[in-house]
């Protein structure tokens, strides 16, 4: 199959990441509509816990189906470049293949050993013993690799989200260094945190997340619009970013502060 000929003179113009406290919280939104849409396509197979625990593998590999599913998956990502961009971390790490992509100049915006951040196996974690018992219904319908996939896109989102907090705390410490050195110095999480948080900010985010989680969970017809939420995935929606994601992300931002002067 040819690759696509793009005859568009623009279409090999580079986009440059601008990261202000106005662009990180732009895209912050944006990823709630790819969280949201994860969640609403898992929700639509029941646990199916073949892929979680059940032994499956070949020759070169032997363990569960999520874990062989996304550890593979994760490494033809990985030589197709997607860790070579600073906002994504893999699962995974130990062993990723090097990317065979073409070189991208990603923005060198994040600094000091706080970058190198991955608290992937904790979300790992909170995801199979938290998060989903809160939203999967129990059963088997035989779609073992179609739900672990689910779960792996939906992992993938969250973790992006979660992991873009270091560009956040970036943001805030080049915006006030002189109030962000002394905590750091001082090795102060707590006063880091009292810092970088807004409570305003994360209320404006739980009532967004679960006003878009009704009308994206919504079923539309030709017929009839039907009002309501289909999935049930508003509250949901909401309880993951109030009791996990906004935790985990301010986690993220107070961790990578710690490791900005190294
Ligand atoms: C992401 C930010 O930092 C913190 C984390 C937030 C979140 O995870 O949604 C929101 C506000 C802050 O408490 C921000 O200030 O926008």
């Amino acid at each position: 199959m040819d690759p696509i000929k793009f005859r568009c003179k623009e279409c090999h113009k580079r986009v440059e990441a601008q990261y202000t406290l106005d662009s990180v919280r732009a895209s912050l939104a944006r990823q709630e509509d790819t969280i949201i849409f994860a969640l609403i396509e898992r929700a639509k197979f029941p646990l199916n816990n073949f892929g979680h625990n059940r032994l499956f593998g070949s020759d070169e590999y032997i363990g569960s189906m999520i874990n062989g599913l996304v550890l593979k998956t994760e490494a033809v990502q990985s030589k197709a470049g997607r860790y070579i961009n600073p906002e994504e971390n893999p699962f995974f790490p130990e062993n990723l293949p090097p990317s065979a992509a073409p070189d991208y100049p990603f923005s060198e915006f994040l600094q000091g050993a706080g970058a190198s951040i991955n608290i992937n196996k904790e979300i790992w974690e909170v995801y199979f013993h938290e998060l989903i018992p809160m939203f999967i219904k129990c059963g088997d319908d035989g779609n073992h690799a179609q739900s672990v996939l689910a779960d792996l896109t939906l992992l993938q989102a969250i973790s992006r989200r979660i992991h873009y907090g270091k560009f956040v705390a970036e943001v805030k410490f080049r915006e006030s260094p002189k109030i962000y050195e002394p905590l750091i110095r001082a090795k102060d999480s707590e006063g880091l945190m009292d810092e970088l948080s807004s409570e305003s900010v994360e209320e404006r985010v739980v009532k967004r997340v679960e006003r878009k989680a009704t009308v994206f969970g919504q079923e539309v017809s030709l017929e009839y619009d039907v009002s309501g939420d289909t999935y049930m995935i508003n509250s949901v929606a909401s309880k993951l970013y109030k009791k996990y994601l906004i935790p985990l992300t301010k986690k993220v931002q107070v961790e990578y502060l710690l490791k900005r002067l190294d």
